[in-house]
């Protein structure tokens, strides 16, 4: 399947503009731009991915107990990457999947700068399907990992909150900088007592980065009302050299 998607997959220039960038201070920003492919392309990726990734619902291993990860994953990582350490997945080549490979070069695209190579997909059949608040703070992604998440299917919640930190104290994000960001409110993105909300548009993307991981976390809620498929990809890049790795958080 190919898709021939674009270095500039974004044809629509208002959906361009609507490109937001939110500071959440002290060295940590979200990029959101909520068309990065378009519509028709998105629902025939959506298709591919749901059919063709050999998706499975493994069991984690997490401070001395076991659950069953409540979502379908996959993980794919380009050649010779070091393992991940909060459980040890199969890594897939996406040289067996060319779609994955055109999504990639679209990512690239918009993030002039970025090489990615390795990629974590979820699957979330239904609102009964979630993430639990975590970071993804392993140690081979490196101190200020740059994550992008690219969206397919149904519109779900992504909230993003403070987490304690020893390195950092506790702050607050100010009002006056909350209502610095234009027209949140038509692209679904709200905040409340520092919590940031996001509702992720099919073929959209979200991007983490400077310091998101190390002083905040990130979930996607049960939501009894979302009642169909989504499929997420995150893009991430493993650093080669990892010693002394250490344990993430990320409950399950
Ligand atoms: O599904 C999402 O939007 C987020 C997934 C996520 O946080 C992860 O895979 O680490
Ligand atoms: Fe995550």
């Amino acid at each position: 399947m190919s898709l021939r998607l674009t270095t500039n997959p974004n044809p629509n220039p208002n959906e361009r503009e609507k490109r937001r960038t939110i500071d959440l201070g002290e060295g940590s920003e979200i990029i959101y731009v909520p068309r990065l492919l378009p519509y028709d392309e998105s629902w025939k990726l959506f298709d591919y991915l749901d059919k063709e990734i050999p998706w499975t619902r493994p069991l984690i291993h997490v401070y001395g107990r076991s659950c069953v990860q409540p979502r379908d994953t996959c993980y794919f990582a380009a050649e010779g990457l070091p393992e991940l350490q909060y459980y040890k997945p199969h890594a897939y080549s996406w040289d067996d999947y060319p779609p994955l490979k055109e999504i990639l070069t679209a990512v690239h695209d918009a993030l002039p700068g970025s090489s990615f190579n390795s990629l974590l997909l979820n699957r979330y059949k239904n609102g009964s399907d979630y993430v639990a608040w975590h970071a993804d703070d392993e140690k081979v992604y490196g101190p200020t990992p740059e994550i992008a998440s690219i969206s397919f299917g149904c519109e779900r919640e992504f909230l993003l909150k403070k987490r304690p930190s020893k390195k950092t104290s506790q702050v607050q994000i100010p009002t006056s900088r909350r209502e610095e960001q234009p027209a949140t409110k038509r692209l679904k993105i709200s905040s409340q007592n520092g919590q940031h909300s996001f509702v992720l548009k099919h073929g959209s993307l979200l991007v983490m980065r400077g310091y998101t991981q190390r002083d905040w976390l990130h979930s996607v809620p049960k939501r009894v009302k979302a009642d169909a498929v989504r499929i997420n990809l995150t893009f991430r890049r493993v650093e080669i050299s990892i010693e002394n790795s250490k344990k993430p958080t990320f409950p399950c």
